[in-house]
């Protein structure tokens, strides 16, 4: 079997998508999701495997700017929509595909790779670390409470058509990327995403709902939520599906949150995606009725490895020297010394004896500031060689903020 690899023409595009959905299960999505990943999908940045005429392999590649700590945006690729035929898997086709991908952005110039899996054991082996967690929840409203916050009475709540004010919540959401990392930059056209709301995957809920706060006249947040009514013997039981929620201060955050808790006829909200520190949790009366469950969010690759580490700060100031071991991407192996602080950092080639020894893989999760090396390194997967240098890595390394990706791609 001979598989050709070669870069995506745009008029192989739907053959290529429909063989992407095919690897999913085969279920077409609905026309408007359709057309805005036709539209954005970058046609030179990705790539097709082909038998022949047959397309059987999937990658694209995203130009994204990554949050990092210290509030820098970092060139990454996004690498999505992977994928190999069920007739051709367990042959290296994705191996052969990640091989041509990595090396290509490394001749882009792009100091990381980025993505979310859709099994996280497929990718470590590539050299990428689970460098973000996400928080779902399941809330019972009926039960769990939160107080009006002070202040609450300068900010004034309305319902909105999602369209209508679709430009200022875009607004109020672009100014928190630089303030977290793992948020990301993105083209035009992005913007569409979150207002995507095919009506077959409702689910019997209503079409997405928005309510504004404001605060004299302006927007300063904003909810969007699905309701889905349901009623039992006892009474109404609705869910309240929350898509965004986005606050520019506190005071609107918890008034927003307190809306949602408080709709009638319904029970419970129901919430994907939040960060793993969401204020939420200590705005509550009872945080066990939150039913908080944790998974892996953003995966991040350091493709080059020195300009990685160094585009981002540190906490506190660091001077280690690592032993990286990245066979899958050879130029960023050996000995590596990081001396940083808060205002910046430098990463270079050295010879000096070894301070910690690790892979790449293991950069890539503590990168953002949310996993911390010494944990990794409770599960033997940083070995300490000088006496204090993880101590001194892992607190240089974390984040105040936890990292978050608030949307797939
Ligand atoms: C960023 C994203 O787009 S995530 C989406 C990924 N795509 C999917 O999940 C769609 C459904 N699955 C698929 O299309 C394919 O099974 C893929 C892409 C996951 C794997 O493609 P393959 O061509 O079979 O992978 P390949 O043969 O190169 O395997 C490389 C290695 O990964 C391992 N591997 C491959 N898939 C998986 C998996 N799902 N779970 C665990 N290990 C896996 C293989 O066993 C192999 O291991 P080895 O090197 O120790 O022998």
């Amino acid at each position: 079997m001979t598989i050709e690899l070669r870069v995506l023409r745009p008029s192989e595009w739907d053959d290529w998508f429909g063989k992407l959905l095919l690897a999913f299960g085969g279920v077409e999505e609905p026309q408007e999701e359709r057309e805005l990943w036709g539209s954005l999908t970058e046609h030179e940045r990705s790539i097709g495997a082909w038998d022949g005429d047959d397309c059987v392999g999937t990658a694209g590649a995203f130009s994204f700017g990554v949050s990092v700590p210290g509030g820098a945006m970092v060139p990454a690729a996004g690498v999505t929509m992977v994928s190999v035929a069920a007739t051709h898997r367990r042959r290296g086709v994705l191996t052969s595909m990640m091989r041509r991908q990595l090396d290509d952005v490394r001749r882009w110039g792009e100091p990381l790779a980025v993505l979310t899996a859709s099994e996280p054991e497929i990718y470590g082996r590539f050299g990428y670390g689970i460098a973000t967690q996400q928080m779902s929840a399941q809330i019972d409203t009926v039960r769990g409470r939160i107080t009006a916050p002070q202040g609450a009475d300068a900010v004034r709540l309305r319902f909105a058509e999602v369209a209508d004010v679709a430009a200022e919540c875009e607004a109020v959401y672009v100014r928190g990327i630089g303030s977290r990392p793992g948020m990301l930059a993105r083209k035009p056209g992005w913007e569409r995403l979150p207002l995507l709301d095919p009506p077959a995957e409702r689910d019997g809920a209503s079409p997405m709902q928005c309510v504004v706060a404001e605060r004299e006249g302006e927007i300063v947040g904003f909810v969007r939520f699905h309701n889905k009514p349901e009623w039992e013997a006892g009474g109404p039981s609705g869910t309240i599906r929350l898509r965004h929620i986005e606050a520019l201060d506190p005071v609107t955050y918890a008034v927003l949150w307190r809306f949602l808790f408080d709709i009638d006829l319904t029970v419970r909200v129901v919430v994907r995606n939040r960060p793993v520190d969401d204020p939420l949790l200590h705005l509550v009366n009872d945080v066990r009725k939150l039913e908080v469950r944790v998974r892996d969010g953003l995966f991040v690759r350091l493709v080059d490895l020195g300009a990685a580490l160094e585009a981002r700060t540190y906490r506190t100031p660091v001077d280690v020297v690592f032993d990286v071991d990245d066979a899958f991407c050879p130029w960023n192996a050996g000995r590596w010394r990081l001396t940083g602080d808060s205002k910046g950092a430098s990463c270079k080639r050295t010879e000096d004896d070894v301070d910690l020894a690790l892979s790449v893989r293991e950069l890539g999760a503590a990168y953002l500031g949310g996993v911390s090396l010494a944990a990794l390194a409770g599960a033997g997967r940083v070995r300490e060689l000088r006496q204090g240098a993880l101590a001194e890595a892992s607190s240089a390394f974390i984040s105040d903020v936890a990292p978050w990706l608030p949307h797939g791609f």
